[in-house]
């Protein structure tokens, strides 16, 4: 029998990563440093092991709405345009380091002009980071743009994004508490990014189910699925394992509509008890475009790595199935089609070709 990839080598396999959120991902160390520096007083503890063991208790409560409060903290430190540069930067080099060499990384602007920055400055600072991380280190970044879905402005930051287009931003989003807050609530922002011919994804199916998703993706013309991971409540399994696809699963498949799924994040959100339920396993046995994404690496305490690795230890996944989830990103990726064809060919294929044959 061929050996599973292990994590050694899955570190080093050609990856590709659609949904992770800037303010997500600080090194803990990072975020005392800034905390020292900007005189933020709210950190619930300065020793970086206890910090970081703290976002992660603070994430796994199993709530999206708790999951969510212990960003106060990350936000807090983003308050200046080089805190925002370092964070960008430092994200970069993380994901460079764990072998990622495509990523799409989001953030909300507007909550980074407490201390005065306008949504602009925020929008340069990050990307002047993500440049200069990723110079020299074989990965590429896509800045994605976040409006939160409670607040009432999205039309504005999804002009923000658009503006901002050359520059490397590649698309638009929005995120936050999902229950109560529809994606239609934002119907004007998302015509506006369609009549621009610009990217969207939406977080969707994550906390509120297949309504969600719906208007998502029928009202508001979303690319890609932020989660996506409740679109199981629309198929029906029987006793012998076949699977009845709804109206709404059948579209998301038909359409190849990418998954943007983060089992960790999931397990703390209290989608699943543990990855190995994760519905990730079902659909990917469906065929529908299943990618992995990390969500929130500081909170969750995961890499891409830690994340592909638990896929293989929970459903056996050798490296035609992680080549697969690979290519399933990059084709979904929001970057230029030749730049895409060019990473698949060029990098992805010859990297797993290198690893599952070595
Ligand atoms: O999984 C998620 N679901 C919904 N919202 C999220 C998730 N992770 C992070 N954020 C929200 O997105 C903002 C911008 O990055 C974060 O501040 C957080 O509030
Ligand atoms: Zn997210």
């Amino acid at each position: 029998m061929t050996q599973l990839p292990s994590p050694d080598q899955i570190r080093r396999a050609p990856k590709v990563l659609l949904h992770d959120h800037l303010d997500g991902g600080l090194r803990p160390a990072t975020v005392v440093e800034l905390a020292e520096e900007h005189g933020y007083p709210g950190l619930p503890t300065t020793d970086v092991d206890e910090l970081a063991a703290w976002f992660t208790a603070g994430a796994a409560r199993k709530d999206l709405v708790l999951y969510l409060e212990t960003f106060q903290h990350t936000v807090g430190v983003m308050q200046t345009r080089d805190a925002l540069v370092r964070v960008a930067r430092e994200c970069a080099e993380d994901l460079a380091a764990d072998g990622v060499v495509y990523a799409e990384v989001r953030f909300a602007p507007e909550l980074h002009i407490e201390q005065g920055l306008s949504l602009d400055e925020v929008v340069d600072a990050v990307l002047e980071g993500f440049r200069a991380g990723s110079q020299g280190r074989g990965i590429t970044i896509g800045t994605l743009v976040t409006a939160m879905r409670t607040a009432a402005n999205s039309r504005e930051i999804a002009e923000l994004a658009v503006r901002h287009r050359d520059q490397g931003v590649v698309g638009f989003d929005i995120a936050g508490k999902e229950a109560g807050y529809p994606p239609s609530r934002h119907l004007d922002a998302f015509q506006y990014v369609q009549r621009e011919n610009f990217h969207i994804t939406i977080h969707a199916g994550e906390a509120f189910g297949l309504p969600s998703i719906w208007e998502a993706l029928q009202w508001c013309n979303a690319e890609r699925l932020g989660h996506g991971v409740r679109i199981v409540d629309d198929i029906t399994l029987d006793p012998e394992g076949g699977a009845t696809l709804g109206r709404l699963a059948a579209f998301v498949r038909d359409r190849r509509i990418p998954l943007e799924m983060c089992p960790t994040s999931n397990v703390h959100t209290g989608v699943c008890d543990t990855v190995a339920e994760h519905p990730i396993g079902l659909l990917k046995d469906l065929k529908f475009r299943v990618t992995v994404n990390t969500d929130n690496r500081l909170m969750s305490d995961v890499t891409l790595t830690d994340e592909l690795a638990r896929l293989v230890d929970a459903f056996g996944y050798g490296w035609d199935d992680l080549q697969w989830l690979t290519i399933n990103a990059m084709k979904s990726a929001f970057w230029p089609f030749e730049k895409r064809l060019r990473i698949i060919n060029e990098v992805i294929k010859p990297g797993y070709a290198a690893l599952a044959g070595g």
